[in-house]
């Protein structure tokens, strides 16, 4: 057989059948489901009167309507209720294990997943959501579904794919102090653009992947879809299999060994071939700020926003996104004074994101100008571990608001908005116009960024600053 890359691989080992016009029936190992793409779906099951084809291969929670604080209260939004009480509903009638909102596991779904050891090497899962690439970062291949999708999957436990191309993204040398996973995805956008990765599905290589920790990878992979591709992907190595072993759905005993015989197999050959190669030499990634109201729209935090562009089509892009953003040409990044702080969403609210942004808080104080700050763990196992960590005190004494896990300020579906003129400091992964509330002022950054743009308010070169 012919040289093949991870995603070749993954693919050829879940194909059930090949039409003649190469559309392939691929079989599903995994499916996560939330509130917001399934109701239709469910809608759709009963009324063709059919059953789930394998509920034990699913898992349920909600993430993007809950409020991230007083819990125990109900749900003030009636949309929000229903959406949660629709989803138990569905989950009890069609028999999926599902996280309550007060559970205990309870998360946004792509850092449940992992945790979990729902996500593991080499499976197919999908979910009702685009940033499902995520779970690449264990070697699985992960991609967002569409509603009609989600019912496909739950009638049949397949999907009729067309097979996407194989894009090589390689970084190779030592991040720079302070410059993080999210840093080198927003280079990699800004480089590529948000359309670079479209009909690919990225493989991220090199020794500046390698060297990273597996949630630093989630981070990468979360981000792939911004870059405009199907999936992300990582090739599963030691540190993957000592991060899903022993997690509670993990397989164990014969069942480890067994799989582990497969999960050594899942990396390219030396000579597979890539549709498409983008080499990044880790020196040159700053920490990465983003100006505009798209994830390409970024520069280096050292940088300035840039000129109006030559070309007629982009330029008026450009002065659309200023004028939402209220920003001029040539504006040094490190001058824009920030309002609100947001530390969470899927692509940064895991336990080495709070300890990073932590080891910047720690004996500081929050700016009195800025006129809120909050840390949204993304799980409650991410919140009980910080909180046994000490961190919850650390964001707490510096002026933080410590919460509840949930998608929050991520996207405005829940109580926690960005009012309507403010300029908010987000780990989230889109900064589009009105993506944080209507009106609101989004610059995507890492942790330690966030955290260094609360403390002096506004944005600020995370290198000049001294980290206990
Ligand atoms: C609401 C959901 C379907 C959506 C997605 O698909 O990604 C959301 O999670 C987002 O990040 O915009
Ligand atoms: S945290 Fe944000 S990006 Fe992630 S699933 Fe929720 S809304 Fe989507």
């Amino acid at each position: 057989m012919s040289a093949r890359t991870l995603y070749d691989k993954i693919w050829d080992d879940h194909v059930i059948a090949v039409q003649d016009d190469g559309t392939c029936l691929i079989g599903i190992d995994r499916h996560l489901i939330h509130e917001v793409s399934t109701p239709q779906a469910f809608e759709g099951l009963r009324a063709a009167g059919r059953r789930l084809r394998r509920p034990d291969l699913t898992l349920a929670m909600p993430d993007h309507n809950v409020p991230t604080s007083d819990r125990d209260a109900p749900i003030a939004d009636p949309q929000s209720a229903l959406q949660l009480q629709v989803l138990a509903e569905n989950c009890r009638d069609f028999g999926i294990e599902y996280y309550e909102m007060t559970a205990p596991e309870q998360g946004i779904v792509h850092v449940v997943g992992p945790e979990q050891g729902f996500t593991l090497p080499g499976v197919t899962l999908v979910c009702g959501d685009s940033h499902t690439s995520t779970h690449g970062a264990l070697g699985a291949l992960a991609f967002g579904i569409g509603t009609s999708e989600i019912e496909t999957v739950f009638a049949t436990q397949a999907l009729l794919l067309r097979k996407s191309r194989n894009m090589a993204v390689r970084v190779n040398g030592a991040l720079a102090l302070g410059v993080t996973s999210k840093d080198v995805a927003l280079h990699l956008i800004g480089l590529i653009g948000t359309a670079g990765g479209t009909g690919h599905v990225i493989e991220f290589m090199g020794s500046t992947i390698d060297a990273m920790s597996i949630e630093a990878r989630m981070t990468l992979c979360n981000m792939a879809i911004e870059a405009g591709a199907r999936a992300g992907l990582v090739a599963p190595d030691d540190k993957t299999f000592a991060y899903v072993q022993g997690r509670p759905r993990a397989p164990q005993g014969p069942a480890w060994d067994d799989a582990m015989a497969w999960w050594e197999t899942l990396k390219s050959d030396a000579d597979a071939l890539f549709d498409r190669l983008v080499e990044i030499d880790a020196a040159d990634i700053a920490p990465t700020v983003t100006w505009g109201t798209s994830p390409e729209d970024s520069a280096p935090i050292d940088g300035a926003v840039p000129a109006i562009d030559t070309d007629p089509a982009k330029a008026a892009a450009m002065r659309k996104a200023l004028d939402y953003m209220a920003l001029q040409p040539g504006t040094p990044m490190q001058e824009i004074a920030i309002d609100q702080v947001f530390i969470g969403s899927c692509t940064n609210s895991r336990i080495e994101d709070l300890r990073d942004a932590a080891a910047v808080l720690r004996g500081r104080k929050v700016a009195a100008s800025i006129r809120r700050a909050m840390v949204v763990p993304g799980s409650g196992l991410v919140k009980r571990q910080a909180e046994a960590e000490g961190l919850d005190r650390i964001f707490i004494d510096a002026g933080f608001e410590w919460r509840e896990p949930g998608c929050s300020m991520c996207l405005s579906m829940n109580p926690d908005k960005v009012p309507a003129g403010e300029r908010c400091a987000s780990t989230s992964n889109r900064n589009f116009v009105g993506r944080q509330g209507p009106g609101a002022r989004t610059h995507l950054v890492s942790p330690p960024m966030a955290a260094a743009a609360a403390v002096t308010g506004r944005l600020t070169d995370i290198r000049k600053m001294e980290i206990a």
